[in-house]
Parts: structure tokens; sequence; C-alpha cells
């Protein structure tokens, strides 16, 4: 398996204080990880750093085996691609945001699959002129989650998307992003405090305990261990 992307000695200080400490790590194409931990343990600081938002202290991220500094933080935030969980839809419309990865990517839009999503996301092609206020919050991040896909990035970090959505939702957006990983090969990192999630999600977990890793191993041992200790 290629490792697309890893994490060699990463150390984070910010104000004295040291927010990661020596975190290494390999992520191979196709994973899917769950990123687990306290409050203030670091897992954002972590997506931020793999998103070139921040630089790391001491260290250093590869992506596709090239340090990520050296490549355009618009390049790169084209093929790892961060989303968070206070969505942000621009402009007016539903359709400005589903247009905007074609005007990126200097394409011509294609509706049968931006349909083809929609379908997915339970939506129907009329949201595409629906106002972005007149989206429930779920709808909201349905559609922010489907903006990001077609830009069609190989790595994509979301940071507890679904938090403050309900089951439906949750569920809506978890099938989104396995049926991308089925077809596109689509590389996963997800932080999530549900537990349920991980479990569906996640085939591998990265604990983060006050910035250092706790644990980094398969889903399978993370849950078993866990349950030894629980019990
Ligand atoms: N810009 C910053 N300047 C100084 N300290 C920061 C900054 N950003 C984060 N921190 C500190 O870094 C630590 C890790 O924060 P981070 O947000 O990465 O944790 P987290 O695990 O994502 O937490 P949560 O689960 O609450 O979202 C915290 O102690 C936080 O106060």
């Amino acid at each position: 398996m290629m490792n697309i992307m890893e994490c060699k000695n990463i150390q984070l200080i910010k104000n004295n204080q040291t927010i990661l400490h020596d975190i290494s790590f390999s992520i191979e194409a196709g994973d899917s990880i769950g990123i687990i931990g306290p409050s203030g343990s670091g897992k954002s600081s972590l997506f931020r750093l793999l998103n070139l938002l921040i630089s790391p202290t001491q260290g250093e991220i590869l992506y596709k085996n090239r340090n990520i500094r050296d490549y355009a933080p618009m390049e790169l935030r084209r093929s790892v691609s961060y989303i968070l969980q206070k969505t942000y839809l621009f402009g007016t419309t539903v359709q400005e945001n589903l247009l905007y990865p074609y005007q990126l990517l200097n394409q011509k839009p294609d509706f049968h699959v931006i349909r083809n999503y929609l379908d997915k996301a339970n939506l129907s092609i009329n949201t595409l002129e629906k106002k972005n206020t007149a989206l429930s919050g779920g709808e909201q991040q349905r559609i922010a989650l489907i903006r990001s896909l077609l830009i069609k990035p190989e790595i994509i970090l979301l940071d507890e998307v679904t938090a403050a959505l309900d089951e439906e939702n949750t569920l809506l957006i978890e099938k989104l992003v396995t049926d991308e990983q089925e077809a596109h090969h689509l590389t996963l990192l997800f932080v999530t405090h549900n537990t349920s999630q991980a479990k569906r999600l996640a085939k591998k977990i990265l604990y983060l305990d006050a910035g250092a890793i706790d644990f980094w191993g398969t889903a399978a041992d993370y849950f078993s261990l866990k349950g030894e200790r629980d019990e």
C-alpha cells in the first residue's frame, strides 16, 4: 500500500505550550482513520497542520513523498480537503456553491454528476435553486460536503462535521463519504466524539491525549482493548 501522507516527528508549540508532541504516523491511500481523544488534545491542530493552515515547530509532513510546504497552499487544499462542523456556503444559492468546483477546475458543469450526488444526499434537483438560508443545518452540511467532493480531493479531513446533526443527517453524511471511498478510493480522516460513528467508519484509530499519540492501530484492536478497559 502506498503512503499518501506521512507525519514525521511533528511537534507544535504555541505560546510556550506544547500542543503536539512528536507525532509520527503514516496514512495509506484509501485509509479510514478516526481521530479521537479528549477536548484540547490537539485533534483540530493536527488537521490545521495537514491543511497548511499552520506549520509545525519541528518535524515534517509529506504528501505523496513531498513536503507539504513545497506545494502551493491552494493546490494542496484541492487534494486535501478540510471540512469543519460549521460550514460556510457562499453566495446566495445552492447552485452557486455546486458550480464553484467546476469553475475552480475549469470544467463545464456536469448536471448529471451533481444530480447523482443530490440524490444520494436525499435532496431533490430543485434544491439547486434554493437560497442557502432556506436550508436546514443538515442540508447545508450535505451541500458543503458535495461541494468538496466535486473538487475530487484525494484526502478529506472531517472535523466533527456531524456533531450538530441528528441521526438521519449523520447517516446521510456518512453514506456520501463511504460511497466516495468505494468509487474513488478517497482517503478519510475524521475527528469525532461519537463512538458509534468511529465504529461505523474507522478502519484505524489515532487516539490523542494531551498532544501525544496514546493509541495508533486498527479500530478492531482499539475497540477490543477499550472494551477490556471499560469492563
Ligand atoms: N491558536 C492557538 N493559540 C494557542 N493555543 C491554541 C491555539 N489553538 C489551539 N490551542 C490550544 O491547543 C490545544 C489543542 O487544541 P485543539 O483545538 O487542537 O484540540 P481538540 O482536540 O481539537 O479539542 P476539541 O475536541 O475541544 O475540539 C488546546 O490546549 C488549545 O487551547
